[in-house]
């Protein structure tokens, strides 16, 4: 099966077109001020603006307010929403855009109750509960925490890079795989070879 992948955190046109070029299928703007890969509406505006068909531009939040997420949403023509902190459904649920909702996963957590909680979303990202940061921490979570029978799509994420990818993919099949500190050469800076190597090692699990 084929996984999709999002790289996450870009904050450069020639990040996100490397990203595409090596076969990235999303990438991801962090509209949340203090990350390190936070980019301004304008700035995405102008990396969105160069992406080629197919491609999603996913806008990752923590606990917006409403029109924060009006404003960048449609200065950078995104289409989804990625939603890292505590957001109700029903605020996840009030844009005209499809989203996905992150959960922060720590040894307890209930993830069947999250799909259920969070029935409307059009995928669960499954990222590292790491106290006092809500994402892009670079650190894995127990890949055994996740139930096989999710009724939504999985979206991994959470500390992974080309050395650990293969094996993330075999234990936890998910969808899709999202990655941000693992391709980086600095915060918000992507490294090509990083990436390649990413993308290769998706590339030999999907044949698995
Ligand atoms: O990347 C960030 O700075 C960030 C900040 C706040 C919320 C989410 C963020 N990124 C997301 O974090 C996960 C995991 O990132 P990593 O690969 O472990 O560095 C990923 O889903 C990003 O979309």
């Amino acid at each position: 099966m084929v996984i999709r992948v999002k790289i996450c955190g870009i904050t450069r046109v020639e990040d996100a077109l490397t990203a595409v070029s090596l076969g990235a299928n999303a990438i991801g703007l962090v509209f949340w001020r203090q990350s390190a890969r936070y980019v301004a509406p304008a700035k995405a505006r102008e990396i969105v603006a160069a992406l080629p068909p197919f491609i999603s531009a996913v806008g990752v939040y923590v606990n917006p307010d409403t029109e924060w997420v009006k404003e960048t949403s449609s200065t950078a023509s995104l289409n989804l929403l990625q939603f890292h902190g505590d957001e109700s459904p029903d605020f996840c649920q009030k844009f005209s855009l499809p989203y996905i909702k992150a959960v922060r996963v720590r040894a307890g957590v209930d993830l069947l109750q999250y799909a259920t909680r969070y029935a409307g979303a059009r995928g669960l990202l499954l990222d590292t509960y790491v106290k006092g940061e809500p994402g892009g921490t670079g650190h894995v979570f127990d890949w055994h925490l996740i139930p096989p029978d999710l009724p939504l799509p999985l979206i991994l994420s959470g500390g992974l890079h080309a050395a650990n990818i293969s094996e993330a993919i075999r234990q936890a099949r998910p969808w899709a795989v999202d990655v941000s500190s693992g391709v980086e050469a600095a915060q918000g800076i992507k490294d090509a070879e990083k990436i390649a190597a990413f993308m290769q090692g998706v590339r030999n699990s999907e044949s698995l």
